[in-house]
């Protein structure tokens, strides 16, 4: 129900002047319709190397395997300011689903800006430098995802691109967020499950799990299905904004991350690395055909609207 489509037309290993315009075209339009129906879309040889994949994973476990401690000297501060976003989420902080209690899950927010405060460098030293390194992977894919977002819409190649002009730099709240969840041993609340339902906040999100499974999402009219863990691509989806950009053309659809049934598979930790792509501040989200159907909102505001509904 989710495709896979191959990227290979637009892979990050090829100069973007190179790709052949009809093989892009037939991309657009593949992931266009994809966001159209379930706004879910997995993409085989993208381009990011499997060994950075791994590599930033493996990083990341080290750090939520620290004593809280340790890792409290890292968190991110509790002024929820879209730049002021970054560092460490401690346990049961975040209501993704109010009507659920707070998700068993620890989280690294990291934003390219220069800033050694929250990062854990002292401990890991190659943090720095392997975070960095794969948020401009990210960044790379994001923009060609959105130069081909712009072209299965008919509007210019660049439209899209030229909003998120500033991702990594001050005035743009993108974010690389590694996520952990911890093992279940010691049981869980009612009605708790590792991620509780909810849509992002921005424009696309890039989603590398690893193989633990769990994570739903739902499409329109139908139930939950599952978004299987499939080696080597990465899942990418819709945020609010972008379906409010695109007055509901596209759309953001809600997901979640269950607690598996498996004893073993419970008693086992899970890890994500979602990159929430956001366009500039600044950017009106208007709707791009005319229509008014939701109010013109900054990307600033909009984001710390839904912010203040999130933490604890
Ligand atoms: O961990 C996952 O697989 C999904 C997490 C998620 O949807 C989110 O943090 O927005
Ligand atoms: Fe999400």
């Amino acid at each position: 129900m989710i495709p896979v489509v191959d990227f290979t037309p637009y892979c990050l290993e090829n100069k973007r002047e190179e790709a052949d315009p009809e093989q892009i075209k037939s991309l657009a339009n593949q992931i266009c319709n994809a966001f159209t129906d379930v706004g879910f879309v997995y993409l085989k040889h993208h381009g990011i190397p499997k060994s950075k994949v791994d590599g930033i994973f493996s990083l990341s476990k080290e750090f939520f395997q620290k004593p809280v401690e340790i890792k409290e000297k890292y968190a991110k501060s509790s002024h929820h300011d879209v730049m002021n976003n970054r560092g460490w989420v401690a346990l049961e902080k975040e209501l993704l689903n109010p009507e659920r209690p707070a998700d068993p899950k620890e989280a690294f927010n990291y934003q390219l800006i220069d800033d050694k405060e929250t990062l854990p460098n002292d401990i890991l030293p190659s943090f720095q430098g392997v975070y960095s390194d794969f948020y401009k992977h990210c960044q790379e894919l994001v923009c060609r995802v959105l130069d081909l977002m712009s072209m299965g819409l008919n509007i210019d190649t660049d439209y899209f691109r030229k909003c998120h002009s500033l991702i990594g730099k001050e005035g743009n709240p993108t974010t690389l967020r590694s996520l952990y969840y911890p093992p279940l041993n010691n049981g869980v609340k009612p009605g708790q499950i590792r991620c509780g339902e909810h849509t992002d906040y921005g424009t696309v999100t890039l989603l590398f799990q690893d193989e633990i499974g769990g994570l739903e999402v739902k499409p329109a009219g139908s139930d939950y299905i599952p978004a299987r863990p499939i080696p080597d691509t990465v899942l990418v989806n819709l945020g609010d904004k972008m379906q409010r950009w695109t007055a509901d053309k596209l759309v953001a659809t809600k997901h979640r991350v269950l607690i598996p049934e498996e004893e073993i598979k419970k008693n086992q930790g899970r890890q994500s690395f979602a990159f929430f792509v956001h366009p500039d501040d600044h950017v009106m989200i208007e709707c791009l055909d005319n229509s008014n159907k939701y109010e013109p909102v900054s990307s600033k505001h909009y984001l710390n609207m839904r912010f203040a509904a999130t933490y604890l």
